[in-house]
């Protein structure tokens, strides 16, 4: 039997008053994708995140989630646990004491509290009262509280706001592991660098309109130019052959143009870093070259992602249309 689709989106529109914010916003995601939501401010995250979660329903367009038409009625849709706008929690009662209570509520604490609390590295505090827990605590017990249920699509808007890094990798380690088990996982972020290590797809909104969905992978086109960071061997030969690949144009780095050569450069100031903007091909061109002429690569990289690039090209050139 064919598994349904997490979440089919199609056409779907929501209105607050005047403000229009999602404008036939079509989505599709996957059991077992890591799929993130990026945006500039107000751009529709939190309210499709919302949708997802059935908080409110959409004003037109149809959705179904876990192969389920979504009603008009305000539900938690059947298989499907998260927060937007962070996790609703009780500050006077413990990490535990929270769990339980919503068990409870819901009557179907399928997973043991004990094993959420450990799952999301909260055993050391699960007796410690939530008001004085900080922000990257109250995210994992929110993640703790959607685990519970054992969702087959968790919704988490911003779900590392406020994680150090080890905790960022923490939850991280959570969710990779929650989609390789067949959950689908929508996250909204601001942080592209976490949506590229985390997902493989992605959709950016911009104005309540979809500028892009799919593999992150498909995001950086090949003709598109991009700011690379090139450290080699010897600058100065670096900068001759970069001068001299068709498609290369070089960034200003400081580099005087009477040096001569590596040691003259160094007496510059730091001037072993070339900052070249080209496409794909004529990055390997340039590579090529500098192999040719004996000068090793020791340092090659993006300055922005190809997502944080793609995402700035796409936002603007929504926000002028
Ligand atoms: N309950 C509401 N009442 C009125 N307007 C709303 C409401 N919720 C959202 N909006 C408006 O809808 C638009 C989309 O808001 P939304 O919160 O979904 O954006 P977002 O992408 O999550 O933004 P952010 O990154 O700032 O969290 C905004 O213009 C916002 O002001």
């Amino acid at each position: 039997m064919d598994i349904p689709p997490a979440v089919r989106a199609r056409a779907v529109t929501k209105c607050f008053g005047e403000v229009v914010a999602l404008d036939g916003v079509d989505l599709d995601v996957a059991p077992g994708q890591l799929h993130g939501l990026v945006g500039p401010n107000g751009a529709g995250k939190t309210t499709l995140l919302g949708l997802l979660l059935g908080l409110a329903v959409a004003d037109t367009g149809t959705l179904e989630i876990l192969g389920t038409p979504v009603g008009r009625a305000l539900a938690v849709p059947e298989g499907v646990a998260g927060f937007v706008d962070g996790p609703g929690l009780y500050p006077s009662m413990t990490a535990r004491q929270n769990l339980s209570a919503l068990a409870a509520l819901r009557g179907d604490g399928t997973m043991k509290i004990d094993e959420a609390i450990d799952q999301v590295g909260l055993t050391d505090v699960a007796d410690d009262r939530v008001r004085g827990f900080s922000l990257g605590m109250r995210q994992r017990l929110g993640l703790a509280a959607a685990l519970l249920t054992k969702p087959r699509l968790l919704i988490l808007d911003e779900p590392s706001n406020g994680l150090d890094p080890a905790g960022k990798k923490h939850v991280y380690g959570v969710l990779t592991k929650l989609a390789a088990d067949g959950t689908a996982v929508i996250l909204s972020s601001h942080r592209m660098d976490d949506v590229e290590a985390l997902c493989s797809e992605v959709t950016i909104l911009a104005t309540g309109r979809v500028a892009f969905t799919g593999p992150i992978s498909k995001l950086a086109s090949e003709d598109t130019d991009l700011d690379y960071r090139v450290r080699t061997s010897d600058p100065v030969a670096g900068r001759r052959a970069a001068l001299a690949t068709p498609g290369i144009r070089l960034h200003e780095t400081g580099l005087a143009d009477n040096a001569r050569n590596a040691d003259d450069a160094r007496d510059t100031g730091d001037v072993e870093l070339l900052v070249v903007s080209a496409t794909v091909p004529a990055l390997d061109e340039f590579v090529k070259r500098l192999v040719r002429e004996g000068v090793a690569v020791r340092e090659l990289a993006p300055v922005v992602s190809p997502l944080e690039a793609a995402f700035l090209a796409l936002t603007e050139q929504q926000e002028t249309n």
